[in-house]
């Protein structure tokens, strides 16, 4: 069922002014399969978005077109028209983009002999001038995002040896390092146990609060339900449904896109949806 393209929720952080992310008929074709069909995505500042969609609906693909590093396949129609507030993001100069945005790839890998330390430094690149080394302020950035990324007693690691969940912690605490005000997320919880799960959504939401907009692709909807202020569901590559949380994880929603069968409940404490599955 599609419910169409809903409008944000109001915004109540400390940029509500700032109007987030929002993307117009972003469409990508691969190997000349439209994998991105006409995607509109409204990502309000001051909130968390959760991306969703069934494995292959588009999720990795629009995080990639939206952050601007999308090697495979071209943009189609005329292309995609991001903005970020008032900035159009596709314009942007790459070293001004990266002041803008960060973007944590799902299991992304690093060959490189790199420290943690140093990996998460590299977050710091896009603030400094050109050639110039760390300074004291980016290594205290870089140890604060790792503290605040639970993975502080890792800085002196080498990024290669670390567990998957371990690594997730790195990647985190590189974007934190970057200080973006979009912060573009590829099921960050990933590898996590449930502990370090709540603790990144945790963080995400602090960041939120602060005024950074964070898009979250997601596969927990449990854990979407619980985090998330606003929602936008991808199937086949388009929108089927967006909007707040309780509009968007209904069964009238969830069953066609997932084929399975979805009981929701409510939470006795927080009132927010859980939600109970069995094979349709
Ligand atoms: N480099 C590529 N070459 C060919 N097809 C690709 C490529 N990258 C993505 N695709 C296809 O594009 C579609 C969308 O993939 P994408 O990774 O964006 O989905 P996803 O929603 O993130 O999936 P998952 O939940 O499994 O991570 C899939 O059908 C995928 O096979």
């Amino acid at each position: 069922m599609s419910t169409g393209y809903t409008t944000a929720p109001a915004v109540t952080g400390p940029r509500a002014a700032h109007a987030g992310l929002a993307g117009a008929d972003v469409s990508w074709e691969i190997d000349g399969r439209l994998v991105l069909d006409g995607v509109g995505l409204v990502a309000p500042a001051g909130g968390v978005t959760g991306l969703l969609g069934p494995n292959g609906s588009g999720k990795s693909t629009l995080l990639r077109v939206l952050a601007g590093v999308q090697q495979a396949g071209r943009a189609t129609r005329n292309g995609p028209v991001t903005t970020f507030g008032a900035a159009d993001l596709g314009a942007l100069p790459r070293r001004e983009r990266a002041r803008v945005l960060a973007l944590v790839e799902q299991d992304a890998t690093t060959d490189l002999p790199l420290s943690v330390l140093d990996a998460v430094l590299l977050g710091r690149i896009p603030h400094r001038a050109l050639l110039a080394g760390d300074s004291d302020a980016d290594r205290a950035a870089a140890r604060s995002a790792l503290a605040t990324a639970g993975a502080a007693a890792l800085a002196d690691r080498e990024v290669g040896t670390l567990s998957g969940g371990e690594r997730q912690r790195v990647h985190m605490a590189r974007a934190l390092a970057q200080e973006p005000r979009l912060l573009l997320l590829d099921e960050p919880t990933n590898h996590l146990d449930i502990a370090a799960q709540l603790a990144a959504m945790r963080t995400l939401r602090d960041l939120a609060a602060d005024g950074v907009t964070v898009v979250t692709a997601l596969h927990d909807l449990n854990l979407a339900a619980a985090t998330c202020d606003h929602l936008v569901l991808l199937a086949d590559g388009r929108v089927v449904a967006a909007g707040p949380v309780a509009e968007v994880l209904v069964p009238a929603v969830l069953e066609p896109v997932y084929g399975v069968r979805v009981d929701v409940l409510t939470h006795p404490r927080t009132g927010r949806p859980v939600l109970s599955f069995d094979e349709g």
